[in-house]
């Protein structure tokens, strides 16, 4: 029998579900055993239920095509097949929350890349390099929830991965204030150029819901735990605003930022470099070698050289200089579904794991 952790992944058949699928291929410490979806999809094999809306650039592996789909209601059946779960369900909020929730009960840890429990009290929301010791209110959560080895962790949203990082680097200079302007590509949308003609040659000035996100969640990042709850932190302040643009892949941000003692220029391209946290330390498997790498050259980072350094794991930075209004200015890339969605997730469980949060039933 295999030593690798028994994976299922919900909601399977979506566009996040399917990275999910193509970064776990061949992965050294799980294995994806389950699939489920909607009851639409249950019973299919996973390439019936996919059908021609494959969205990925790698053909879909050969492990997953016959795949018989489960129903991702049916809670116990799913969780006697793995270990613990991915979760990129396409609900309501409320759904999600519930649905997530009585997996956890089921004594299933849930690795999600959904918004809907980022801001339940006991819940981390974790970028790996950034804020791993919140993993410290599972506990809390499990007495909580009455589980022994079920709880929910998620990841952040897509948009916050091209400066939070970066910005994080930077903290003992005191962040103070953040203008953000994200330019978002449209997969974050779960949608390619053939779903969506209109993103041909145009730009959106409004994503749902994702200024609040990409505003708020960075503060719940820099925050503290007290009383087995993660207490969000007082600043920066940050004001965003979102675009979606035509890009497939790559959400770009241009970020103004002031700070409380303002570094040289040459102190934060240090910072940026020398940067490192529990992933590189530990080794996990999808941690990026250099998880910030800044470009001198006036035109980088750019979408379509970029976005896949670090395998989609890392961020690019560039055209760092001091600004008129605020102390500077500077340009982020990271790749939407990858760090910001399914592969965040994934280095989210390979976290989890080395930290003995999840482990064989
Ligand atoms: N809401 C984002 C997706 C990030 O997770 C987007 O629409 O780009």
């Amino acid at each position: 029998m295999s030593d690798k952790l028994r994976v299922g992944i919900l909601g399977a058949t979506g566009m996040v579900g399917q990275r999910f699928i193509a970064l776990l291929e061949n992965h050294p410490w799980f294995e994806v055993v389950t699939l489920a979806a909607s009851p639409r999809s249950a019973g299919k094999t996973y390439e019936e239920a996919v059908g021609d809306r494959w969205k990925m650039t790698t053909p879909m592996p050969e492990a997953v095509k016959k795949m018989v789909v489960k129903n991702v209601n049916e809670v116990e059946a799913v969780c006697e097949t793995v270990d613990f779960v991915f979760s990129a369900v396409d609900m309501t909020k409320d759904e999600i929350k519930a649905i997530e929730e009585a997996y956890a009960k089921a004594e299933t840890p849930v690795v999600s890349n959904n918004s809907a429990h980022r801001w339940t009290p006991d819940v981390p929301m974790i970028i790996p390099e950034v804020n791993p010791q919140h993993n410290e209110v599972i506990p809390y959560q499990k007495k909580r929830l009455g589980t022994t080895r079920g709880f929910i962790a998620v990841k952040p949203n897509c948009s916050i991965q091209s400066y939070t990082p970066a910005l994080d680097a930077l903290k003992e200079y005191g962040p103070k204030v953040v203008v953000a302007t994200t330019y978002q590509a449209i997969s974050g949308a779960g949608k390619n150029f053939k779903d969506w003609p209109e993103m041909e040659g145009n730009i959106i000035p409004f994503i749902g819901g994702e200024e609040e996100k990409s505003e708020q969640e960075p503060l719940r990042i820099w925050g503290h735990i007290e009383d087995g709850v993660i207490v969000k932190a007082d600043g920066p302040v940050i004001t965003t605003q979102c675009i979606r643009v035509p890009v497939l892949n790559g959400h770009t941000a241009a970020v103004f930022v002031s700070f409380e003692k303002k570094p040289s220029k040459e102190a934060i391209i240090e910072a940026w470099k020398n940067y490192k946290g529990l992933p590189q330390e530990l080794e996990l498997p999808s941690a990026p070698k250099q998880f910030l790498h800044y470009f001198e050259e006036d035109n980088r980072p750019q979408v379509a050289l970029d976005v896949d350094y670090e395998n989609g794991f890392g961020v690019t930075l560039g055209r760092l200089r001091e600004d008129s209004v605020y102390d500077y200015k500077f340009i982020g890339l990271s790749h939407n579904t990858v760090r910001g969605a399914a592969g965040g997730a994934v280095l989210c469980a390979e976290l989890l794991k080395a930290q003995g949060y999840i482990s064989k039933k």
